[in-house]
């Protein structure tokens, strides 16, 4: 017999602690053994265990996350610009920030409050970001695990200013792979997607899945809110499921541009694929003291049984 979330303390379950910089994170536990780590820098989900103690989500080697900058992993937060495609840095701002845990935020729907591992973090803007983003804001993020082990990240923002603002978001999802060439994305075929290896050209995508053989760095438009990635060789499948997030960057840099990366190892490619939940092409535009909520819900299961999970839910969503 499982826990049942009325014996269960969830909070007791949220555990803060340091990571190997000194930077505080938090642990999410469920009862069957589920794990996830939030990192304050960033409020970066740095890692994602399974019930049985397996990483879900890669992390570069030769990373060294510091201030100011992010994890080459886990799920960095790309906000209020994804990519180059403003003015500011890299997938702006949000990323390379000390984020502080949130005591007291603003009730959510009851479905993703109860029953939980979770935490709350927050971001306002400060005076430095105002000078390169001139527009005050409240970032709100929960990440939460579910008792099945499921990873669900919520992010609301609110407009404080006197003026409208805009801004595009990506959860920068790095998986964990067996090997790139086995794997197979389901969901994005036939749509149409920005090429950011061809100066964000649009193409349409052809009839089958997503395979991968080249350096591929895309963003898939107006797609269905559930995706799948079949890794064949794990005999596992991610389905990543959102809400309030039309676009879907895909993104392995393959052998020549991980070897121009720091950060990277050369050969890590081959474990890696990023599948970003995102608002990219049309950018969000909130009025003053309105508020969008993007959410995302991570979930792995065996890939014998997706096929059908995935008909059926298609169909609700
Ligand atoms: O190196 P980063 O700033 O983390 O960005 C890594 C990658 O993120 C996205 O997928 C972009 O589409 C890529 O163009 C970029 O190279």
């Amino acid at each position: 017999m499982g826990h049942s979330a009325a014996v269960w303390d969830f909070r007791a379950a949220t555990e803060m602690t340091k990571d190997q910089n000194g930077v505080s994170q938090v642990v999410l536990r469920t009862p069957q053994g589920a794990s996830a780590r939030v990192s304050l820098n960033g409020a970066q989900v740095t890692s994602w265990r399974n019930e049985q103690g397996e990483e879900l989500l890669f992390t570069s080697s030769k990373t060294t996350p510091k201030a100011q900058k992010a994890a080459r992993g886990g799920i960095p937060i790309c906000f209020p610009q994804f990519g180059n495609c403003g003015s500011m840095e890299l997938h702006g701002f949000a990323r390379n920030r000390m984020w502080v845990i949130d005591e007291n935020p603003p009730p959510l729907p009851a479905n993703d409050s109860s029953g939980k591992s979770f935490v709350d973090l927050l971001l306002k803007s400060s005076e430095e970001d105002m000078k390169c983003w001139p527009h005050s804001f409240e970032f709100r993020l929960r990440v939460s695990l579910t008792t099945n082990g499921d990873i669900t990240l919520i992010s609301r923002v609110r407009n404080i200013n006197g003026k409208p603002f805009s801004f595009s978001f990506a959860y920068h999802t790095y998986l964990l792979v067996s090997d790139i060439s086995e794997i197979r994305i389901e969901g994005l075929e036939t749509l149409d997607y920005l090429d950011n290896l061809s100066q964000k050209e649009r193409f349409t995508e052809q009839g089958d899945a997503i395979t991968f053989e080249s350096e591929v760095d895309r963003v898939y438009l107006s797609s269905p809110n559930i995706i799948a990635v079949l890794d064949h060789e794990r005999k596992q499948t991610y389905i990543i499921k959102k809400e309030g997030l039309p676009d879907v960057a895909v993104w392995n840099p393959w052998e020549k541009k991980s070897k121009s990366m720091t950060d990277f190892g050369d050969e890590e490619y081959k474990q890696m694929l990023c599948v970003d939940a995102a608002v990219i092409e049309t950018p969000v535009n909130l009025r003053p003291g309105e508020e969008w909520t993007g959410r995302l819900q991570l979930s792995i299961v065996p890939s014998s049984f997706c096929g059908d999970r995935l008909g059926l839910d298609r169909s609700v969503l």
